[in-house]
């Protein structure tokens, strides 16, 4: 059985530290807890500018972790631009985490608050020749994270929902076309933005973050589809996916600022 890291009680974030020193050690772990009073506003931070082509979508895989939706990035289609970034940053995949109860499930928290579920969208920065490359380089990455939040049910989620029971299980992945991520957006793209680390091992520390103050809705029965997948493989102890979130980590220092007065 490969032990692998999770978030289960014997393999969670409290042991990630263990393989991936970083994770104690590291100046620049995210997530973080976000003090809105503590964040400077800063005027020279540039609008966001996200423009994806939805033709690039390519498939839906159950990872083991969550689930992510995988673009097609070798060419300059979908990208993200402006905001605290310089130059080009193509979208790669996005992917959900969530909590068990509508009370948790967010990697940010908001003044301590958390989110039943937050977005990534996670981009690559385009002077480096790969994912790969830009992945181990301290401005290779740009996650832009969204908050979803309980109220009525999101119309924009239900395609990615309805996918979930072909991706039941740990490996599964089956096609997905046709989908702008941009429709998951909400109406505001003011952020919060801050240097920091995926928030999964490798725990790399090459991650702008991007979080948007306003969140977008999902519905209480939305939550259920999310939590009705498996951390597990077929044929293995069914175990559900959920509670897939690192908790906050230390600031070490960190300013955060704001796009927004
Ligand atoms: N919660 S998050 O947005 O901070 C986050 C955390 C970890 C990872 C990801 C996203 C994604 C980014 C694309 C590949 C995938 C992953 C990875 C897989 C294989 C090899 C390297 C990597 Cl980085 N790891
Ligand atoms: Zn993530």
């Amino acid at each position: 059985m490969s032990h692998g890291w999770g978030y289960g009680p014997t393999n969670g974030p409290d042991t990630w530290a263990e393989e991936f020193p970083v994770a104690n050690d590291g100046p620049r772990q995210s997530p973080i807890n976000i003090i809105p009073k503590e964040a400077k506003y800063d005027s020279s931070l540039k609008p966001l500018k996200l423009r994806y082509d939805p033709s690039n979508a390519k498939g839906i895989l159950n990872n083991g972790h969550s689930f992510q939706v995988d673009y097609v990035d070798d060419t300059d289609s979908s990208t993200l631009t402006g905001g605290p970034i310089s130059g080009k940053y193509r979208l790669k995949q996005f992917h959900f985490h969530w909590g068990s109860s509508d009370d948790r499930g967010s990697e940010h928290t908001v003044n301590g608050i958390k989110y039943p579920c937050e977005l990534h969208l996670v981009h690559w920065n385009t002077k480096y020749p790969s994912f790969g490359e830009a992945a181990n380089q301290p401005d290779g990455l740009a996650v832009v994270g969204v908050f979803l939040k309980i109220g009525a049910a999101n119309p924009r989620l239900q395609k990615v929902l309805d996918a979930l029971d072909g991706i039941k299980t740990k490996g599964k992945q089956t096609t997905f076309s046709n989908f702008d991520p941009k429709t998951l957006l909400p109406g505001s793209l003011d952020y919060w933005t801050y240097e920091g680390s995926l928030t999964t091992p490798p725990l790399l520390e090459s991650v702008t973050w991007i979080v948007l103050k306003e969140p977008v809705s999902v519905s209480a029965t939305q939550m259920t589809k999310f939590r009705n997948l498996l951390f597990s493989g077929e044929g293995e102890n069914p175990c559900f996916m959920m509670d897939n979130c690192r908790p906050p980590q230390p600031l070490k220092g960190r300013q955060v600022r704001a796009s927004f007065k």
